[in-house]
């Protein structure tokens, strides 16, 4: 089933005049924009401060994957920096998502700020078949996708970042109130980089997901807001 998605950004830069320029040109065509681990690393928390400056939300995506104590704490201190989503690994397992959303939800409302949206990375987008099978891990990438992301419901977690290719057999497992983030999408020609499990903008709104994550195809285009506004009609035409 189609439904309206939106478009995260990512901010996959190293310096806070980056985050400016690129927020000040994409302007109102961008809602949320997406703080990883190449800019939170470089920056610090000031890059989250200046996305929330120019009213956009923000998801501080640090992958976070430790022990159930260290990964509940340290999204406990993402939330107070005034993240909207915070991303953990399922692979951490479900006594540490159990507690993170435990742990989130008190420090949110203690501090009366709304609780940020936890995402769980299931098998991330840039793993193929080969890889997944020189890891050795056994079965289907998406199976396994599937499996971690109904773990992950069931621990309390809000939704899941995977590919856009399982985000149908996500749907149908996990229901319409489970949240869908799929990096992984790439404009038909576009470079691939990368990525493995890609589908296109439209693809992904098809597959039933809410946010389509995406860097290289807007950031490193000549014209970014061109970019975004391109991908945004492909993505309106379908849902
Ligand atoms: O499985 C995952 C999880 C996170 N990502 C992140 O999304 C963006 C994708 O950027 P592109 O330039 O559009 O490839 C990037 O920040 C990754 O860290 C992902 O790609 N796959």
């Amino acid at each position: 089933m189609s439904r309206s998605a939106d478009i995260i950004v990512a901010l996959d830069v190293t310096s806070i005049a980056d985050v400016k320029r690129l927020v000040e040109e994409l302007g109102d065509s961008v809602n949320t924009y997406k703080v990883g681990m190449e800019l939170f690393y470089s920056a610090g928390p000031e890059a989250v401060h200046m996305v929330r400056s120019a009213g956009k939300n923000v998801f501080l995506d640090l992958k976070l994957h430790d022990i159930p104590n260290t990964v509940a704490q340290g999204a406990k201190a993402l939330t107070s920096l005034g993240a909207d989503f915070i991303s953990i690994h399922a692979t951490g397992g479900s006594n540490m998502m159990r507690e993170t959303a435990r742990i989130v939800g008190t420090a949110a409302a203690s501090q009366g700020l709304t609780r940020p949206k936890l995402l769980a990375i299931t098998v991330l987008t840039s793993i193929g078949q080969t890889e997944w099978q020189e890891l050795r891990f056994p079965g289907d990438i998406g199976d396994q996708v599937v499996h971690l992301a109904k773990l992950a419901q069931q621990a309390g977690i809000d939704g899941v970042v995977a590919s856009p290719q399982e985000a149908g057999n996500i749907r149908r497992a996990c229901g319409d109130n489970f949240l869908i983030v799929t990096p992984g999408v790439r404009p038909a020609g576009s470079a691939i980089n990368d990525q493995s499990r890609i589908a296109t903008p439209s693809g992904a709104v098809k597959a039933g997901a809410n946010y389509l994550v995406i860097g290289r195809p807007i950031t490193a285009s000549a014209n970014p807001r061109a970019a975004t506004e391109a991908i945004r009609q492909e993505m309106e035409a379908c849902s």
